[in-house]
C-alpha cells in the first residue's frame, strides 16, 4: 500500500474538491493519503517515499492560484533535490481563456526542471465541458491506482 500527498493549487475549492475525492478513494482502497493546501519545498525533500500528486487550478492570466505560487517560486528558486522523484499531475481551467491550463503546464515544467519525472500524461479538466470535476478526477485515478 503506499502514502500519497495530493498538493492543491485553488482559488474557489473546485480543486480542493476534486484532490479530496481522490484522497477519499485512496484511503478506500487502503492506501494512506492527505491532502496538503499549503504546500512548501520543504513536504517534498521530507516526504520522497510518497508518491506526489499535484492538483492545480489557474487564475488570473494564466497564473497560478496565491496558496501555491510560493512553492512554485521555491521550485525555481531553491531548486530542491527531488531528481528522479515520480508525480502525476491533475490541472484545472477553462477553455474560454487564452492561457488555457498554462500556469498548471508552467508548475508540471518547474517539476520537470528539477529532474521530476511525471507519470502519464496531465490530466487537464476544462471548466467549459461542463463534466463533474471529482467525477473526471476519479475515472483518471482508476487508470493508475492498480500501479500503486
Ligand atoms: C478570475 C479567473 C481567472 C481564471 N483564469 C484562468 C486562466 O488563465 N486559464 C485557465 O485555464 N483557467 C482560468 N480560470 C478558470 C479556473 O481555473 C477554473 O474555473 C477552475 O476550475 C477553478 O478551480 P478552483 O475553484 O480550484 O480555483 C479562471 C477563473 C477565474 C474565476
Amino acid at each position: 500500500m503506499a502514502n500519497i500527498i495530493i498538493f492543491v493549487g485553488t482559488v474557489m475549492g473546485t480543486a480542493q474538491g476534486v484532490a479530496e475525492a481522490i484522497s477519499r478513494q485512496l484511503i478506500q482502497d487502503g492506501h494512506t493519503a492527505r491532502v496538503e493546501m499549503a504546500p512548501r519545498a520543504m513536504d517534498l525533500t521530507e516526504n520522497k517515499s510518497a508518491y506526489w500528486v499535484f492538483c492545480t487550478s489557474n487564475t488570473g492570466a494564466g497564473d497560478l492560484p496565491d496558496n501555491i505560487q510560493p512553492f512554485y517560486d521555491q521550485l525555481t528558486t531553491a531548486f530542491p533535490a527531488i531528481a528522479g522523484q515520480h508525480y502525476r499531475m491533475v490541472i484545472l481551467g477553462d477553455s474560454c481563456y487564452p492561457t488555457f491550463a498554462e500556469a498548471g503546464h508552467r508548475l508540471d515544467a518547474a517539476l520537470a526542471d528539477i529532474g521530476a519525472i511525471r507519470d502519464g500524461e496531465a490530466l487537464v479538466i476544462d471548466a467549459m465541458n461542463g463534466d463533474d470535476p471529482q467525477a473526471q478526477g476519479l475515472a483518471w485515478l482508476k487508470t493508475w491506482a492498480e500501479e500503486l
